[in-house]
């Protein structure tokens, strides 16, 4: 079977895995340049880096797509300290195999053409057109805390996700490895147990592979969602921290579907590409406040690589989640992911404890 987006997917694994190594790099550095953002969120030189980088392969590949991503370049510009060590870095970082490296494009000219790199994330988003959407770390409190964080790319045609890719550099690489939150936590790169790369194209199914530092790995496998024979053996997962999801109601909810076991609490999109091998079974993402709108970087890949291993994905209303009304899914409210046989019942108890009436 030909892929209608064999060069976008090409293209987009690659670009994740060069910004993956410069996230890496930075991990292992001492100073990582965090800095706190307007809305108190930490967003470090890894994020910048990385956000540069996969912005520079899309538009050397793709000139007229456009591109939401989460960072800007304002607070660089101001500050040439912080701006010269993400230089450092994005000029440094590579793919180690050539002909991957030359698909990219070639080399950001410098330093100050880096900050109109970075800026050119600032599409508005919406319902025609090719957008691509970059959430550079995702988890980026679980990235410094050496846990899980997730470099995550999709692109959008006509508002619906066409491609997703996610790379999980503290993922293990075996599908099977069961969930706990603590694992990959101060994953070593070396030893090739950790690292993946999740991808789907619309109607092609879900994969996962190594992630790797130069061409693609050839091991990639077809992943899908474990069936749930029995709900009280279920794992559901959920954010680490408790202001970006109600994990008083998530333990309502299980307690009611009759999960027995605690909630695997980890950072970032590695919850979508962990429930889509099968690793977990259920992700619940129960909104803290009314005002708070979820950005499509933080759901577009997970939302279709999960949708492509089986999955079903809609918000606590029901409603598919929707890509296409902007920087932010304002239609929607929460994310319930789940096997598409218990998706129903799943969200039927969450209407329940949150008062939903269906
Ligand atoms: N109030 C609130 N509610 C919901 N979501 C929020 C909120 N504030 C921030 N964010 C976004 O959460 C992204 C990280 O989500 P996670 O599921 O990884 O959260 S957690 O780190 O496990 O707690 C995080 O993504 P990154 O900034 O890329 O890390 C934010 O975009
Ligand atoms: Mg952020
Ligand atoms: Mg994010
Ligand atoms: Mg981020």
């Amino acid at each position: 079977m030909t892929s209608n987006y064999a060069k976008e997917l090409e293209i987009a694994q690659l670009a994740v895995q060069r910004a993956a190594i410069l996230t890496k790099r930075v991990f292992h550095e001492k100073a990582k340049g965090t800095v706190s953002k307007d809305d108190k969120s930490p967003v470090t030189i890894g994020d910048f880096g990385a956000q540069a980088l996969i912005i520079s392969a899309l538009k050397a590949n793709f000139p007229q797509d456009e591109v939401v991503a989460e960072e800007e370049a304002a607070e660089l510009r101001t500050n040439s300290d912080l701006q010269s060590q993400i230089w450092e870095l994005v000029k440094s970082t590579q793919l180690n195999d050539t002909a991957a490296e030359t698909l990219l494009g070639g080399a950001i000219p410098s330093s100050e053409a880096m900050l109109d790199v970075i800026d050119q994330g600032n599409s508005k988003g919406g319902k025609t057109g090719r957008i691509w959407t970059i959430d550079p770390i995702d988890g980026t409190k679980g990235f410094l805390r050496g846990g899980q964080y997730a470099v995550c790319l999709a692109l959008l045609q006509d508002g619906d996700v066409k491609v997703g890719v996610l790379g999980c550099p503290n993922l293990p690489v075996d599908d099977s490895a069961p969930l706990s939150a603590d694992i990959g936590t101060n994953a070593k790169d070396d030893d090739g147990k950790f690292g993946v790369l999740f991808s789907a194209v619309q109607a092609e199914g879900a994969t996962s592979r190594p992630l790797t530092t130069g061409a693609l790995s050839r091991d990639s496998k077809k992943i899908s969602m474990k069936p749930i024979a029995d709900m009280s053996a279920a794992s559901f997962c959920e954010s680490v921290e408790a202001g970006h999801s109600n994990q008083s109601d998530s333990a309502k909810i299980a307690e009611k579907l009759g999960i027995t076991k605690h909630s695997v609490r980890m950072d970032s999109q590695a919850k979508y590409g962990s429930i889509a091998r099968g690793a977990g079974d259920i992700y619940l993402r129960l909104p803290t406040s009314k005002t708070y709108q979820e950005k499509i970087w933080d759901h577009a890949a997970g939302d279709l690589i999960v949708r492509e291993a089986g999955g079903q994905v809609t918000d606590t209303l029901g409603r598919r989640l929707d890509f296409s009304v902007g920087r932010t899914l304002a239609s929607n409210s929460g994310v319930i992911a789940a096997p598409a046989a218990v998706h129903g019942q799943v969200l039927a108890v969450v209407q329940e404890v949150l008062g939903i009436k269906a």
